[in-house]
């Protein structure tokens, strides 16, 4: 009886799914998630097997097949579990296996090289005398012991020996020499010995401390884990929210959750937005559980993410640390995944597959009865939904540790510092307060959060801010066109010379640098040092933990920084926070404008007097009366909660519809115009075929991206809008075939995302 593999090759195309049937010869033993190689119109390629079986698929049956040549590792390193993963992962983000596999294991990129080895025991000039070899194979050896290394690529070999390959198959066999795989990384990656090693990476003082302080848990603490541990005993699969204040001790719940996992054999997995802007709670984990840990981060070499691959799938390491793309470690007992300010987008990979961590955490706990934890001081609506319905469960902390309270936080109109004849982007009221710290020698965060490429028109004497009239969404400005314009519908105008509203002349395009905040800063107060932690000063990823490290140690007495400052920082010293603008945010085209500036005003605020030394907050705003702005002022989740989430059911937005957007590029702009008009007839067509009931689709768009123009392509984007995913799914699905059978689809590039962030 025969059995067949069936293999996944890695070939340049990721967008299509390659995998083939191969004859397993009786001599391979072979299971699924070995890497094989395998012949692929005469070249050999690298495979991974996806799947064993004793039947072919009927369209293959009566077919000669080709033979898996031989298996790169002895055992299969990924694990079952994983590869279905990547099967669902591949269809609920709409993208191919390969991409999808390439994900869940990173390690399948790059190539497998063949080498000729001379065998050890050979390795001396003595080979040179064995003269009753054949010729050929004599010739073969004796190339073999002159290479400087002893050992030379396969390709090599046999050109530079000139010998057939059956020559070689019996030096092989006859045991003069072995063949060898050696892992080539792709061209870009980072190569072994570039990289930094993960010891050094991190604080020397990071290494395991017996001294590593546990605090006795305060009683919310003491709950919020106790609740996590039930779950876990209970053992069918949750997940669960910890909502807890910023300053609230949710690190330490994470600790002591992990530690009990721990105790009882499980594996856990502690996910951070950013690994390199979460040092210290990687730090923090390897203090308390030195060797068990093991952290992820971009930086490693593939040799290195190699070793933490292997290392994590034979038990070495029991909590892996890291980023999105760490919710896939092989952790062989795994029963526990965190997600650590589970609101933040970066959860979300915004290149295929586009998958959201969150739901790839949820898959795996409830393939092994497991607990998803989402903690956050700003859970995201979607999270927070579910609780209120009981999709998930909820648990809250109000207070923060020991006596230190949430900051007041004060609002200021830059409405009327305009009137009152102050320019600066400092309003007085911040200003008092820097001097003031810099008085008593306490530290001041000032946020900025600018994103480069979108602005839109504000009137600085009024607040009035031009937007969409269908949308009601922040229209743009565009250089380009010089025209104002909506990302939803593709509504444009021309920018207002005078402010609509009261008439001003004080209407503009609102942008304002990190880098002006500091020099004007260093205008009011010359002598005082300050740091700027943004895109720039952070090229390198050393960088950010330097700037950081430096204004712990209290080097500067102003940090001055862009979102990157909002997340998880915890320093005794900051006892004043200013945000610069709270309207860039507010602004942003996107539904969940409101939702993202009241999280990263609520989280920058709450870097504020988290020690006994109290803290105080200033906002500064051109729309004070908003109510993310007042709401994240009064740190009242609820409130804003409960008034968004109606917001959001009335206009149709997520978490009450899913969307699904398709964006098209091509690099010539009329054709992606034409592409995408002609993509919204195909959908608009199947509209009918659907019986779909009164509102229950809509289609957005066609309409420009955000991003317009991107590495030389032209960018335009159709959303579709509806309440049920699956159906959502397959009228895109049919649309997007039936759009692919015209002319235009010729060359355009689609890129199709689930409820894109
Ligand atoms: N039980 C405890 N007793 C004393 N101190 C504690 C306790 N738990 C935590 N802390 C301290 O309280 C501070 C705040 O904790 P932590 O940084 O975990 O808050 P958080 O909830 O993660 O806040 P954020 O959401 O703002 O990141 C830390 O300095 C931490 O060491
Ligand atoms: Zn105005
Ligand atoms: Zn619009």
């Amino acid at each position: 009886m025969f059995r067949y593999a069936e293999v996944l090759v890695d070939v340049a195309n990721r967008r299509l799914d390659q995998s083939f049937h191969y004859l397993i010869p009786e001599s391979l033993i072979i299971k699924k998630g070995m890497r094989v190689l395998v012949s692929l119109q005469n070249r050999k390629v690298q495979g991974l097997v996806v799947d064993v079986t004793d039947n072919l698929p009927e369209e293959l049956e009566g077919c000669t097949l080709k033979p898996v040549l031989e298996i790169v590792d002895k055992d299969s390193l990924v694990p079952q579990e994983l590869i279905e993963l990547a099967h669902w992962l591949a269809q609920t983000t709409i993208c191919s296996l390969a991409q999808s596999l390439h994900t869940v294991w990173p390690l399948f990129k790059g190539k497998i090289e063949v080498w000729i080895v001379l065998e050890s025991s050979l390795a001396d000039p003595d080979v040179l005398t064995l003269e009753w070899l054949d010729p050929e194979a004599f010739r073969g050896l004796k190339v073999l012991s002159r290479a400087r290394e002893k050992a030379i690529s396969f390709k090599v070999f046999l050109k530079r020996a000139n010998i057939a390959e059956s020559t070689l198959d019996k030096l092989i066999s006859q045991g003069w020499v072995r063949k060898e795989f050696r892992f080539k990384a792709p061209k870009g990656s980072s190569l072994p010995g570039e990289t930094p090693d993960l010891k050094q990476e991190s604080n020397p003082r990071d290494c395991l401390d017996s001294g590593a302080k546990t605090y006795e848990l305060t009683k919310e603490q003491a709950v919020a884990v106790g609740s996590v541990l039930t779950a876990l005993k209970e053992g069918s699969p949750q997940t669960i929210l910890l909502h807890g204040v910023t300053g609230s001790g949710k690190t330490e719940v994470y600790r002591e959750l992990i530690a009990r996992v721990l105790e009882q054999g499980g594996d856990a997995i502690l996910l951070v937005p950013e690994i390199s802007l979460t040092s210290q709670v990687a730090g923090f984990f390897e203090k308390h559980f030195g060797e068990k840990v093991i952290v992820l981060h971009s930086g490693l070499g593939q040799r290195e993410k190699m070793k933490a691959w292997l290392d994590i799938l034979a038990g070495k390491k029991k909590i892996v640390i890291g980023a999105r793309s760490a919710v896939f470690a092989p952790l062989p007992n795994l029963r526990l995944i965190i997600l650590d300010e589970e609101h933040d987008g970066a959860f979300k990979q915004d290149e295929n597959p586009k998958y959201h961590a969150r739901d790839v955490a949820r898959k795996r706990m409830e393939h092994r009865k497991g607990v998803v934890l989402l903690g956050s001081a700003t859970p995201s609506l979607e999270a927070y939904a579910a609780a209120q319905s009981g999709k998930i469960g909820l648990l809250t902390m109000t207070a923060r540790i020991g006596k230190s309270m949430l900051p007041p936080v004060e609002i200021v109109d830059m409405r009327d510092e305009l009137r009152q004849g102050n320019r600066s982007i400092f309003s007085s009221s911040l200003q008092e307060k820097l001097k003031d710290r810099l008085d008593k020698g306490e530290q001041t965060m000032l946020f900025l959060n600018r994103r480069g490429y979108s602005t839109f028109v504000v009137c600085r004497e009024c607040g009035y801010v031009v937007s969409c009239p269908n949308c009601e969404i922040a229209l743009t400005y565009h250089t380009q066109g010089q025209a104002m314009r909506c990302h939803y519908c593709d509504y444009q105008e021309q920018p207002p010379h005078t402010c609509p509203q009261c008439g001003s002349r004080y209407i503009r395009f609102f942008g304002q640098g990190t880098q002006r905040v500091e020099e004007e800063l260093q205008g009011l107060f010359p002598e005082i040092p300050t740091l700027r932690l943004d895109f720039d000063t952070t090229r390198t990823k050393e960088a950010h933990h330097i700037i950081l490290e430096r204004f712990r140690r209290q080097e500067a007495a102003v940090l001055v920084g862009t979102q990157m400052m909002a997340k998880g920082l915890d320093f005794p010293n900051v006892t004043l926070v200013g945000v610069i603008a709270a309207d860039q945010t507010l602004n942003m085209p996107d539904f969940r404008a409101r939702e993202r500036t009241f999280q990263l005003l609520t989280q920058v605020a709450g870097r504020a007097g988290r020690s006994d030394k109290p803290g105080e907050v200033v906002i500064q705003t051109y729309s004070p009366y908003d109510s993310a702005v007042v709401k994240a002022a009064h740190h009242d989740f609820q409130g804003f909660f409960w008034e968004e989430i109606r917001y959001r059911k009335e206009r149709k937005y997520p978490p009450y519809t899913h969307i699904i957007r398709v964006l098209l590029l091509h690099e010539r702009e009329d054709r992606v115009i034409k592409g995408a008009h002609d993509l919204g007839e195909c959908l608009q067509q199947g509209m009918g075929d659907h019986e779909f009931g009164n509102n229950e689709l809509d289609i957005l768009g066609p309409a420009p991206a955000v991003l317009p123009r991107l590495r030389n392509q032209w960018r335009w984007q159709i959303s579709v809008k509806g309440t049920q995913q699956d159906r959502l799914r397959t009228f895109l699905h049919q649309g997007v075939q039936r759009f692919f059978a015209r002319p235009s689809s010729n060359g355009i590039i689609l890129n199709i995302e689930v409820d894109p962030l």
